[in-house]
This record gives structure tokens, C-alpha cells and sequence, in this order.
């Protein structure tokens, strides 16, 4: 077997945000909500994982840290060669350049007084890199993400959502990151617009050999375009795999709740009974509460990661010797095919 060339490693990353309110701290409650208990994900060279799971579970908070944007409290992120272990270490300017976060909400995320063209070389500016001229670079930019050089005199008002997305992407690429973090990417598109962007997305990481971390809701967007699927449940990476395997024979009971049901429907609407607080999880397994199969021991022991294939993992007392289930045979087919539609006109 050769060797993997691994770009990120998170190992056991805490991050804990200050919750309490001044009553609470009054009656001696914990003052932090840890989203991230002891999480680890990795992701290969040029390989895009996809990360799911419900509102809250801590997905957008994962992003953030690996980009040093949240409050790390205990293990480390490694990306390339460096390795930091708090929000404050001095690699972090050096580890941004070559990390890019496209944000959940396009339109928001680009500034409503600057030209298209202006906003996609920016990053270009702030971290002095920018050779040869500005608009040149804006152009040949644009032109990556497949829009025309008129755009670059545009505003964001003047552009629709698909265009938005595909101006932030190609402000994502401007300083030709090694590590894309995308946070819910097809957000609030038409099913057309969201497949010409997935087939974007798809077409850009095979030609820079970009990684990306693909954060979304939508389990037909994670089939479609990445190579691994990790699924978290309150701040914890529940199963991991490559997509085929997860997706043909999910092995967590969670992972099974969420296939079950239509993949085009969002995680969110998939699962019955409460959300556990991030304050008071449950004793044991913590998906036991809401879990089809839970037994005395889930509440009794946190279940062991076991390994279901050579690169196929799922944290559950069960997991291994629940039958089959098979559940979606057929790769999801996408909603366009590569280069159809125009996006000028999406
Ligand atoms: N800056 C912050 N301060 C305090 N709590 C926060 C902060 N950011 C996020 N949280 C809390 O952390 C938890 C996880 O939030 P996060 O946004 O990471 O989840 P998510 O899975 O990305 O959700 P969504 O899919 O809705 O974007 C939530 O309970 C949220 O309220």
C-alpha cells in the first residue's frame, strides 16, 4: 500500500466557545459549551471530504479551526508541515495562505461598494502578492470560474446567486490555496445552478489539484462530489469512509437514519426526537437517544471506533455486525452534465 500524502490532519481537537449567561455563572454553571470534544478528520492531497451533518453539530466551528478562526482548547491541526495547537500560534498567517474559506452566504460575503473585479484579486492585495496588473489578474480569475471579462465591472448586485458563488470561488483559488474550505457551497440555488457549480468544483480540484472540505447539509451535493464523507454528531465524527462505501452500506445507525430518507432532502428534516444540548450529552454513546438500536451498554460505555473496511470506520457498539442495508446502489447522477448551461445566464 503507498503511502498517504495526508495535507490536513486535525487530531483530537477541543474547541470550547464561552456560553454561560451572568445568571448562570451565578449559580456556578460551566462557563464554555464545547462544540468539539475530541475530534479528528484528515484529508488527502487533492482529494475533497465531505463533512455532514445536522444545524449545529459543529461543522462550520471544524472549518473555522482550520483556519484558526475558533478557540482551540486542546489537540492540533497540521497542515503541510506545520502544526499549531492554539488560536495564537504564529504559524497561523502562513498556514491562511494557503487555506481559503468560501462563506455560507456568497452574495453577504462579497462588498456591495467594490467591482467584481476588484473584490476576486483583493486577497492578492491584502498579502502583497499581487504581480502584473490588477485587472488582468481579475480577468483570468473570473475567466477560471468560467465568467466573462465584463463581470469584472460589475457589482454583486448585478449578478445573480450562482454567479455570486462561482465570483467567490474564484476569490477562493486567487491565492492558489492548497486546502478550499466550503461551507454549505449550493446554499439557497436552483437544482441546475447547484450541479453546474458542483461540476465546477469537481473540474477545479482535478486541474489545480486543490483538497477541499465540502460542509453541508445536503447528502446528494456530498455524493456527488467528494471522495470521503465524515459524519458528525455533536461535535464528533461519528463514521468516515470513502462516499461509495458509506453510502452503500452505511455502518452508525445515524449515517443509517440519514440515508434512509430521499438524498435530496435535507439532514435536517431526516431524524426524529430532540438534539441533545451540547451542555448535558448523554452518558455512553451519545446518539442513544435518539437511537433505533440502543441497549444497556450504550449507555453504559462511549463506543470504540471500530473499522468496518480497510479505510471505513464507525464509532458504535453495533457497528460490523448490523446486517446490509444496500441502500442506494446507483451513484447520484448529476443535475448537468459538465460545461452544459451557461452561467452568464444562471
Ligand atoms: N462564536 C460562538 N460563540 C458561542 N457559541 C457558538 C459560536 N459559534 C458557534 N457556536 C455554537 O456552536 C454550536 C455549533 O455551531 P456550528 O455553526 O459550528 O454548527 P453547524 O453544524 O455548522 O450548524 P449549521 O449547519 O446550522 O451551520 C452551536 O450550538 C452554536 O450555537
Amino acid at each position: 500500500m503507498t503511502k498517504k500524502d495526508n495535507l490536513l490532519e486535525i487530531n483530537d481537537l477541543e474547541v470550547r466557545y464561552p456560553s454561560a449567561t451572568l445568571f448562570e455563572r451565578i449559580r456556578g454553571a460551566d462557563r464554555f459549551v464545547t462544540v468539539l470534544p475530541n475530534t479528528s478528520l484528515t484529508i488527502e492531497r487533492g482529494k475533497t471530504v465531505g463533512l455532514i451533518g445536522e444545524s449545529g453539530s459543529g461543522k462550520t466551528t471544524l472549518g473555522r479551526a482550520v483556519m484558526g478562526l475558533a478557540p482551540i482548547s486542546a489537540g492540533q491541526v497540521r497542515l503541510d508541515r506545520d502544526t499549531v495547537t492554539s488560536q495564537t500560534d504564529k504559524l497561523w498567517p502562513g498556514m491562511r495562505r494557503k487555506t481559503a474559506f468560501m462563506f455560507q452566504d456568497a452574495v453577504a460575503s462579497l462588498d456591495p461598494r467594490m467591482r467584481l473585479g476588484q473584490s476576486v484579486t483583493e486577497p492578492l492585495v491584502v498579502h502583497h502578492m499581487l504581480k502584473g496588473d490588477r485587472r488582468e489578474k481579475a480577468i483570468e480569475l473570473l475567466g477560471l470560474v468560467g465568467l466573462s471579462p465584463d463581470f469584472a465591472d460589475r457589482y454583486p448586485h448585478e449578478i445573480s446567486g450562482g454567479q455570486a458563488r462561482r465570483v467567490t470561488v474564484a476569490r477562493a483559488l486567487a491565492l492558489e490555496p492548497e486546502l478550499v474550505v466550503a461551507d454549505e457551497p449550493t446554499a439557497g440555488l436552483d437544482l441546475s445552478v447547484q450541479g453546474e457549480l458542483l461540476n465546477l468544483l469537481n473540474d477545479l480540484q482535478r486541474r489545480l489539484n486543490v483538497s477541499f472540505l465540502l460542509i453541508t447539509h445536503n447528502l446528494a451535493v456530498a455524493r456527488h462530489v467528494t471522495d470521503r464523507i465524515a459524519i458528525m454528531y455533536l461535535g464528533r465524527i461519528v463514521e468516515e469512509g470513502p462516499s461509495e462505501q458509506v453510502f452503500h452500506d452505511p455502518a452508525h445507525p445515524y449515517t443509517r437514519a440519514l440515508l434512509a430518507a430521499k438524498e435530496t432532502v435535507d439532514v435536517d428534516q431526516l431524524i426524529s426526537g430532540e438534539v441533545p444540548s451540547l451542555k448535558q450529552r448523554p452518558a455512553g454513546c451519545e446518539f442513544r437517544t435518539r437511537c433505533p438500536i440502543a441497549r444497556a451498554i450504550c449507555a453504559d460505555k462511549p463506543p470504540p471506533a471500530r473499522r468496518i473496511g480497510r479505510e471505513h470506520l464507525a464509532t458504535c457498539h453495533f457497528a460490523g455486525s448490523l446486517p446490509q442495508t444496500g441502500v442506494h446502489q446507483t451513484r447520484h447522477q448529476p443535475t448537468s452534465k459538465p460545461n452544459e448551461g451557461n452561467p452568464e445566464h444562471e
